[in-house]
């Protein structure tokens, strides 16, 4: 542990909040907008009713600007004006047939001249090698990659990777990394990852560990990582750095970043830590620090959109396989056996439907997209009666956000919060246990009821081997992006491709089951339990806008409108 450096370095390039508003857009020197697109609308969002420019030197280009910045030409000569809504992170281009790209933003948004570097990896004996290593400015990646065959091309990110040039000389360089929120597997190789890839790759030696989340930046002392220190760390759970909940001060924050002269800020966390990166990264843009913000998507209960999946997913699956195993040994060994297994999800129940998909040995999944109730015709304990007669022992999986409305019916409601504002829930797989031995005992029925919550030891656990490969990607991806000076961006794999996307789009919404997509539908037919709707429940589902599945589920096909 070191404490923090007692002046600023010199990462301070300051301005006033409105020149930063009023700073005019001009791409980096090796920008070049996709040339394959002969007429691109450039513009931020919400900014849609702004004049509409035509690009020096490229009569096909026009671009929308904001209605509050004026136009100019960039040093560069190839850029626009367009105002930076201090409210709104997205850049998005326009293309024809319909091609929408959701850009990430860029340092030289909001500081003007900055120098770039030839990329170290360059003459890298492992890389220099590498036909196209590094990632051409035009590429970008399809948010979805099954359409109709008349229907627009949609949105894309850019897709990440090395750059030719960078804005940052090695020495320069003061990362620090934080990590918030609950317990994934991976988190410490992420962590190992990125000062690896910033020591290894980059020649990047100024790394600093925030202690205990965000509120370590203010109230706790650092850890200097080096790659000896960050060595074995993939083999534990856990995060080496701490985590927390609650304690996001941004200024204070964004004060300890600039003290210690940090220039690049890699924040691994949930849905709840990137709205906080997407804050920190607001007010570095206000105070017009040269200082890349970069999130590194985390959650086991993979409800984070547009990402494919979320790091330590799949371990979860698998280590959930060891609970599910021991409740069906337990439960096929005794007479009218029923083996319950919680398992984590709080809104999204994924981590339920992947592993009873993966066990075949459940009998029934409950989560929370899907609503179930448990008296009468189709309900829960018909369905089990029926089981245990034709099968003597049957195993439930629960998702620990299920049927919390069934729960707050029967217990006294309680509404409380945990640090972060995220409601505490009940425990849903106690309280179905005892619903269960209550009806059975009811109806004279004797039952064999064994409760497995493996909860935290599933969250607990090291990452597996493919989760370990994807974490390497996702860290390595996240300094390539801040090394190229993008900012207010997380990395994230997209139908297969690693990509920058803005911080808004991983925020906006939570990735959720959707029960009208084939994977629900797969479920329900390898474990034949009942579906828990109406035909009006389904006729609704189906209305449901756009299902925000990725390639979990994904075969959601892009409809002409
Ligand atoms: N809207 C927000 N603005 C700023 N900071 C936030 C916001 N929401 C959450 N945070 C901060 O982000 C951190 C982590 O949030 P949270 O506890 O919700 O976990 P998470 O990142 O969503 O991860 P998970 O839910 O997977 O455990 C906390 O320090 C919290 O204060
Ligand atoms: O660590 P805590 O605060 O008990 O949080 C538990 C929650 O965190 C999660 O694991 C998400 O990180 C949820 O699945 C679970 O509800
Ligand atoms: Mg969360």
């Amino acid at each position: 542990m070191t404490s923090p450096p007692s002046k600023p370095a010199a990462n301070r390039i300051r301005r006033s909040a409105s020149s930063v508003v009023e700073s005019i857009y001009s791409f980096p020197s090796s920008f070049n907008l996709p040339s394959s697109l002969p007429t691109l609308h450039r513009k931020f969002s919400g900014s849609s009713s702004g004049p509409r420019e035509r690009v020096r030197g490229s009569p096909s280009l026009t671009f929308d600007s904001a209605s509050s910045s004026r136009a100019r030409s960039s040093s560069t000569g190839v850029a626009v004006a367009m105002g930076l809504a201090s409210d709104s992170q997205l850049k998005v281009v326009s293309g024809e047939n319909g091609y929408v790209f959701e850009d990430v933003p860029h340092l030289i948004d909001y500081i003007d001249d900055l120098p770039t570097y030839p990329n170290p990896l360059q003459v890298h004996p492992a890389y220099s090698a590498v036909k196209q290593y590094f990632v051409d400015m035009d590429d970008t990646v399809a948010k979805q990659i099954v359409f109709h065959r008349d229907s627009p091309r949609g949105v894309h990110f850019r897709r990440a990777g090395p750059h030719q040039r960078v804005y940052f000389e090695p020495d320069e360089v003061h990362a620090c990394i934080v990590t918030c929120g609950g317990l994934c597997p991976g988190l410490n190789t992420v962590i190992r990852e990125i000062v690896c890839g910033l020591y290894h790759m980059y020649g990047v030696n100024k790394i600093l560990g925030i202690d205990g989340g965000y509120r370590g930046f203010y109230a706790r002392n650092t850890i200097a990582l080096t790659p000896k220190f960050v060595n074995d760390i993939h083999k534990r759970g856990g995060t080496i750095l701490g985590t927390s909940r609650g304690g996001h001060d941004t200024s204070k924050i964004v004060d300890s970043i600039q003290d210690r002269g940090i220039n690049q800020v890699y924040i691994i966390g949930g849905d709840g830590t990137l709205k906080g990166a997407s804050v920190i990264f607001e007010e570095i843009r206000r105070r017009g620090l040269k200082v890349a913000v970069a999130g590194i998507p985390k959650t086991i209960d993979n409800d984070i959109p547009v990402i494919d999946k979320s790091f330590g997913f799949d371990t979860a699956v698998e280590e959930a396989q060891r609970a599910i195993n021991a409740a069906h040994v337990e439960a096929e060994s005794v007479e009218n056996g029923v083996g319950v297994v919680k398992l984590m999800g709080r809104y999204s129940g994924f981590i339920a439907m992947y592993a009873t998909l993966a066990s075949r040995d459940v009998d029934c999944c409950l989560i929370p997209e899907s609503p179930f109730y448990l008296e009468g015709k189709g309900g829960l304990f018909e369905f089990m009666e029926k089981r245990l007669k034709e099968n003597g022992h049957m195993v439930l999986v629960i998702a620990e956000g299920a049927g919390q409305e069934l729960l707050s019916e029967s217990l006294s409601s309680m509404d409380q919060k945990d640090a972060s504002g995220n409601k505490l829930l009940q425990d849903v797989g106690l309280w179905i246990s005892q619903k269960i031995k209550d009806h059975f005992k009811h109806h004279k029925m004797v039952l064999n009821l064994k409760y497995i919550d493996p909860t935290y030891m599933i969250r607990a656990v090291p990452s597996n081997a493919s989760d370990n490969v994807y974490c390497t990607l996702l860290a390595q991806c996240a300094v390539h992006g801040a090394m190229a000076g993008h900012t207010g961006f997380t990395t994230g794999l997209v139908n297969g491709r690693h990509t920058y996307i803005p911080f808004v789009r991983v925020t906006e919404k939570q990735n959720k089951v959707v029960i009208t997509d084939r994977m629900w539908a797969r479920l329900l037919s390898s474990t034949n339990q009942p579906s828990f709707l109406r035909p009006n429940d389904v006729t609704e589902a189906k209305k449901e806008e756009e299902p925000p599945t990725q390639s979990l589920d994904g075969e959601y096909c892009q409809t002409p409108k």
